[in-house]
């Protein structure tokens, strides 16, 4: 497959200079709809970068872009390219399927399969035909996860019956079981309360050690807490639509401590949201 071929290893390559994800979104579309426009966001190796801005920015349609989420949307069509590997993953000859190997997605709502703990992590590896130990990876992918010591006596009890904050670090094992190289959040703490929200925010620190993050989050406190590189996206109806776009992105204290638009600045005040 295309994406794989490319010379730079997974984790140990320098993460200095071009970015591990190179998102420039020039137009896109939901069928007639124009979603998002002129969004560049440069995602960098090891670092959490998050997306914020109002409702309706265009914030989870531009995550979605960075494994080709929204292929599965009837009318999307985008314009732009996000290269990954020094390829651009809408290349024709690239598999969208592929992508989502290197680039896996934590959901807003945790969905864990209806199935065992234990499969719910081997699921991927098994659809990857992996030939290793599969429960030695099971194992270390939930040790990543940080759920490791809380379900390691019970295995084989449904993933369905664990609580909110641990079915999303189940998510999240599930996720890193195959080894992504970045790891796409959306929302990931929205379900969740106050306690395993922080748990989540802990674990995300210890996981840009070896993955890459990029988060949705509708919490400014929360993009202040972990995020190195933050993205603020607002809503242009200047032209009669509700077009998002890339309104300011940088250094997450810079961005909130000196914000350089007036539409950042407004929204950090809270004066919209
Ligand atoms: N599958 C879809 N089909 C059609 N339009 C969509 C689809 N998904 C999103 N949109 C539209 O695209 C725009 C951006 O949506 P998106 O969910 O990306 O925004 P967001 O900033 O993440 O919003 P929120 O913070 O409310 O989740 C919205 O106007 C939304 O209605």
């Amino acid at each position: 497959m295309a994406v794989a071929a490319a010379p730079e290893t997974p984790h140990t390559a320098n993460g200095n200079g071009r970015p591990i994800l190179d998102c420039n979104i020039q137009n896109l579309y939901y069928g007639n709809f124009h979603a998002v426009r002129d969004s560049h966001i440069p995602i960098r190796k090891s670092e959490i970068t998050a997306f914020i801005g109002p409702s309706g920015c265009g914030k989870s349609t531009a995550l979605r872009c960075l494994n080709r989420m929204n292929d599965l949307v009837r009318g999307f069509r985008f314009e732009g390219s996000v290269r990954f590997r020094n390829r651009d993953i809408y290349a024709p000859s690239i598999d969208p399927v592929a992508v989502r190997r290197y680039i896996g997605m934590v959901f807003q709502q945790p969905n864990p399969f209806a199935m065992s703990i234990y499969n719910n992590v081997a699921f991927g590896l098994r659809l990857n035909r992996y030939k290793g130990n599969i429960a030695e990876r099971v194992e270390h992918a939930l040790r990543g996860a940080a759920l490791w010591d809380e379900v390691k006596d019970k295995l084989k009890t449904n993933g369905l019956a664990l609580s909110g904050g641990q079915q999303q670090r189940l998510c999240i094992a599930r996720a890193i079981t195959t080894e992504p190289e970045v790891l796409l959040m959306d929302e990931p703490c929205s379900a969740l309360d106050p306690i395993a929200t922080r748990r989540i925010e802990e674990l995300m620190q210890k996981l840009k050690e070896r993955y890459t993050i990029a988060i949705v989050t509708h919490n400014l406190q929360q993009a202040k807490r972990v995020a190195d590189k933050t993205a603020f996206m607002y809503v242009d109806t200047s032209k009669g639509g509700r077009t998002g776009y890339l309104v300011e992105f940088g250094d997450t204290q810079e961005l909130f401590d000196s914000p350089q638009e007036d539409a950042t600045k407004r929204y950090i005040r809270g004066d919209f949201s």
